[in-house]
């Protein structure tokens, strides 16, 4: 009868009147590891890192991997860590400013029993009301109904005259144990109840009517906030919220039931048949990967360490690109094999411009797909690591590997192939040119692709302005022959700067003999408006330089901008 009572309240999932609303905001905690006997200040660590939140009436649950901070956390909230070591951050209950000196109507259920095993669960509770009710408010007589109050509300009628129990001493069961340490700190009434890890070292019918004896509590006035390890599904579905932790930080808080959901739209999904929660600490400990394969990425804390680990791990696509790379050069070098027999009739017929051209278009082809910011926006609003540090990461391990090498390996194989200027500095000039274009490309892409929203917008409007710098960057049509009203576009071709430095490149200074005429690489240049001094060639450098350094500014802007719609 009774249980059916609490099945009903339970399926109605409403609140008899609810408990206080603790919120907290930007809290760090670090202890100082100071070695023992030393006077110097020690090294600190962080336990918490700027954690935010809120637990609302109802049963607020903390999960996470062993080490996570949930103890820490909920110590915090409680006002149980010395306030030195808590370096930022406020908690407020209903809405006002508490502290540690605040009275504040809660209590704290430790992990670890602090019953009496000599005494009765009765004597127990008599000795907690004893002790922390105040004799002024409650008369032995209120203290007594106290203690009867919170047996029946504990179903500890049964075992109320029974012995606690002692490694001698057989006594209650570990279910009726664990209820009486909660008796213990119902005795004040408190309406903000911490327990660490209530169900550890209970079996799990144990475990299970715990927790619905807590959820009951919940329904009355009371905010449960607890920590747990991995708890079955029956327990996992009385969690009104869940605030998952890793490494000293909350990577999800919200409605338990809504927690699939979200790991789902990120790219996590749970197997039928598995526990949610087994499924959120296993992707916490990366054991589940995402469904995207293009981006290898493990929920974690994935900073540079992590794309490092990626690119030693899933060393395949930079291999690929190697390969491809080395395939088109020498595709390049056969379709163009020792050019300079043929200069003057290429540069007569205005050809030359093919095979740099068709250097480029194999340098910027691959850069535009880089679409991989995209992924980066959804786990930074997340909010699974720092933008800065992916950011970072992702130019010095991603781009070197995929983009510098491999254009590197098309280069020399073209280069002596096609038998381009036999000078060390022109070949040299030849690869920072091909490599600055190339990275300009892939700056661009990554300012549109952390833009967009979605994979179809990126690719939509990628095409746009890597189409008006093909038809601006001289490859369709002659600069010099456009309309004067539209030549501005040729500033911002990336095309145009690249093109230009490689036929200043290989044309300054060069004379080409064919039947007894000579053609001067200058006056190939100066028929197609090039400026071939010396500072003509090295500001298509600087441009294509300062094109990466903006796309790449523009880019994180945007990225941070994402994390700010968290
Ligand atoms: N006083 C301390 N000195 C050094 N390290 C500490 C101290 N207190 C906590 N830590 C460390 O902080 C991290 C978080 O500890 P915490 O007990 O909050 O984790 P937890 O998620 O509750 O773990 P568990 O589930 O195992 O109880 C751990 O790595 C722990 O070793």
């Amino acid at each position: 009868m009774e249980a059916s009572a609490q099945s009903r309240k339970e399926q109605a999932g409403d609140f008899e009147s609810p408990g206080p609303t603790l919120t907290f905001s930007n809290i760090s905690y670090a202890v100082n590891l100071k070695k023992t006997f030393s006077i110097k200040k020690g090294e600190e660590k962080w336990i918490l890192q700027n954690v935010s939140g809120i637990m609302k009436p109802g049963m607020n649950a903390l999960l996470g991997p062993t080490g996570s901070g949930k103890t820490s956390l909920l110590d915090v909230l409680a006002h149980r860590k010395n306030p030195k070591g808590i370096k930022s951050g406020q908690v407020q209950l209903n809405g006002q400013f508490v502290d540690s000196s605040s009275h504040q109507p809660s209590a704290y259920v430790v992990q670890d029993d602090i019953l009496m095993g000599t005494l009765s669960v009765r004597e127990n509770l008599e000795f907690s009301a004893n002790l922390r009710l105040s004799k002024k408010e409650y008369n032995a007589e209120e203290r007594q109904k106290k203690v009867n109050e919170v047996i029946q509300e504990l179903g500890l009628q049964d075992c109320a005259s029974t012995k606690i129990g002692t490694e001698f001493l057989r006594g209650i069961s570990g279910g009726e144990r664990k209820r009486c340490s909660i008796g213990m700190e119902l005795i004040t009434s408190p309406s903000l109840l911490f327990l660490d890890e209530p169900t550890t070292g209970l079996d799990a019918n144990t475990a299970n009517s715990i927790m619905h004896l807590l959820y009951m509590l919940s329904r009355n006035s009371r905010t449960i906030i607890f920590s747990i390890h991995q708890p079955r599904y029956s327990i996992f579905r009385l969690f009104d919220s869940l605030t998952l932790m890793n490494k000293g930080q909350i990577i999800y808080q919200g409605p338990g039931a809504e927690a699939l959901d979200y790991f789902t739209e990120i790219g996590f999904k749970c197997e039928p048949y598995n526990n949610p929660s087994d499924f959120f600490l296993d992707v916490i400990n990366g054991a589940i990967q995402h469904k995207c394969n293009q981006c290898f990425l493990i929920v974690r804390h994935l900073k540079c360490g992590r794309t490092m680990k990626n690119f030693l791990r899933n060393p395949q696509t930079s291999v690929v690109q190697v390969f491809m790379m080395i395939f088109f050069g020498i595709l390049n070098g056969l379709i163009f094999f020792q050019i300079p027999n043929t200069m003057p009739e290429a540069l007569q017929n205005s050809k030359v411009k093919d095979y740099l051209t068709l250097f480029l278009r194999l340098v910027i082809h691959p850069c535009y797909r880089q679409y991989k910011f995209i992924l980066n926006r959804h786990e930074n609003s997340s909010g699974y690591y720092r933008t800065s540090a992916y950011f970072l990461s992702k130019i010095l391990i991603d781009l070197i590997p995929n983009r510098i090498i491999p254009i590197f390996g098309l280069a020399a194989i073209s280069y002596f192939m096609i038998g381009l200027k036999e000078d060390v500095t022109s070949f040299f000039l030849f690869i920072l040119t091909i490599s600055l274009t190339s990275l300009a490309a892939v700056s661009l892409a990554f300012f549109v692709s952390a833009s967009a929203n979605t994979f179809a917008a990126a690719n939509a409007l990628i095409a746009i302005p890597y189409v008006l710098m093909m038809v601006f960057g001289g490859f369709l049509v002659n600069l010099n022959g456009m309309l004067n009203w539209l030549s501005w576009l040729k500033w911002i071709s990336i095309f145009r700067y690249g093109l230009d430095a490689l036929a200043i490149n290989e044309l300054k200074g060069q004379i080409f003999y064919s039947n007894l005429t000579l053609f001067y690489g200058e006056a190939y240049l100066d028929q197609q408006g090039i400026n071939h001094s010396t500072w003509g060639f090295w500001q298509n450098e600087v441009a294509l330089f300062c094109m990466t350094i903006v796309f790449m500014f523009l880019a994180f802007v945007q990225l941070l901008t994402v994390n700010k719609w968290k």
